[in-house]
């Protein structure tokens, strides 16, 4: 079973084409980066998977749950990361794991080990006292991270989670987020940055709403810089 299957996924926007034809499927503890110049279709794409978007166009399932008409079961295997930042500034670390894991339905020693586990993932534990205001902005989205492993998802989704980072930080969190796959969690990972990619990842390069490869990044490359494939398959344009 994969973790992530799409089939023939479309979606518009009035007359704008977002998405069209796309079908992918992920294979179970790789990271996959979603690779696509702005206006490629890959936030779109997101909603959809995460259900802020409904389309009539294909399916999505998750973990062998579709998502059209088994919502509450595929998204529980989903943990998801969005671009923009969704923290309580004013509660600490811990507190704010716990807060989602309470929206989880998850309370006690099983909230603070939950906790507990899935900061040490991001190398985060010896920040949990801390207010989330005084975290600089990589802690702050390996926090981001860390929260969303807390129902123990088998996908995790990360929509351009480095944007707006300094390198340090951006290394940091891809080395983190790799580690992550290395232990078994398949990881679908938006961006338009080649350096994030590395050559043992799978990569589904998107490109005014349609799929033009899917295949290892060393394939993909074939000896070459990535980003000169890339530019070469996408124009080098924004296609907004
Ligand atoms: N609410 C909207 N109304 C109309 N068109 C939209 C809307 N949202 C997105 N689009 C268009 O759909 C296409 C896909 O946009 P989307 O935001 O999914 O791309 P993206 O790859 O996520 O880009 P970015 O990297 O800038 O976030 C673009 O052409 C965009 O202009």
């Amino acid at each position: 079973m994969t973790a992530l299957e799409i089939n023939d996924l479309g979606y518009s926007f009035g007359a704008k084409r977002a998405l069209d034809g796309v079908s992918f499927a992920l294979r179970p503890g790789k990271f996959t980066a979603l690779l696509g110049p702005n206006g490629a279709g890959k936030s779109t794409l997101f909603s959809l998977l995460t259900r802020l978007f409904v389309s009539r166009e294909g399916r999505i399932s998750v973990a062998g749950h579709d998502l059209a008409r088994e919502p509450r079961a595929a998204l529980s295997k989903i943990g998801v990361v969005f671009q923009q930042p969704t923290l309580d500034l004013d509660m600490s670390v811990m507190r704010n794991m716990r807060y989602f894991a309470a929206l989880h339905g998850i309370s006690g020693r099983e909230a603070q080990a939950r906790s507990e586990r899935a900061l040490a993932q991001l190398g985060m534990v010896e920040r949990a006292g801390e207010k989330v205001r005084d975290l600089n902005g990589g802690h702050r989205r390996r926090m981001e991270i860390a929260r969303a492993l807390i129902h123990e998802p088998e996908v995790l989704l990360l929509d351009e989670p480095t944007v707006g980072l300094d390198f340090k930080s951006r290394q940091a969190i891809v080395d983190h987020v790799h580690g992550l796959a290395e232990r078994g969690l398949t990881v679908f990972w938006a961006t338009h940055l080649v350096d994030e990619i590395r050559d043992y990842d799978d990569v589904v390069v998107l490109h005014r709403g349609r799929v033009l490869a899917h295949r290892a990044a060393a394939k993909l490359r074939e000896g070459r810089p990535l980003a000169e494939v890339f530019i070469e398959m996408t124009g080098g344009e924004e296609t907004r």
